[in-house]
């Protein structure tokens, strides 16, 4: 069971699904370096090279016994992070399990190399 939880959050870092979180705007006008308004871009800082080796790969096995603070955030973060993030991440660790226990899976015209069309589109997505 621990390991399907490593499996949901790489599948988190690769593919927020809200890649730049709510956007919010401050009651009064605040600067910051400049800007008044900033998007937080999750999907760049569970990319960022600094923190993550082998970004690009979906290597599950990266959670396990790690810390990991503001650089992996796809619920957001601080007092208007996600309510569901208790709710959703149960939600998957059962459905998933029970999908993957239940259902032989196999690649769909596997003989046929086929190219599944994988590349990313801008949006709030599942
Ligand atoms: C994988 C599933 C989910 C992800 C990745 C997700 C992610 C997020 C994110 C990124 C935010 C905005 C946080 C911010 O901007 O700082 C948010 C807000 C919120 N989410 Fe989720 N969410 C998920 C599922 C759910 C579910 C199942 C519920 C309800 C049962 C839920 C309820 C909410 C609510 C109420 C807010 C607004 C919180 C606020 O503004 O104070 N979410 N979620």
């Amino acid at each position: 069971m621990d390991y399907i939880k490593e499996v949901i959050r790489e599948r988190l870092r690769m593919h927020p699904p809200i890649p730049t979180l709510v956007p919010k705007e401050a009651m009064n006008v605040t600067e910051l370096e400049g800007y008044e308004q900033v998007f937080i871009n999750v999907w760049m800082m569970s990319r960022d090279p600094v923190y993550w080796e082998k970004l690009e790969e979906f290597w599950p096995e990266r959670f396990l016994n790690s810390n990991r603070n503001f650089e992996f955030t796809p619920f957001g973060s601080g007092r208007r992070r996600c309510l569901g993030i208790n709710f959703s991440t149960l939600t998957i660790e059962c459905v998933l399990s029970k999908l993957l226990l239940s259902i032989d899976w196999g690649v769909l015209n596997e003989n046929k190399n086929e190219v599944h069309d994988k590349s990313e589109a801008f949006g709030i997505n599942s």
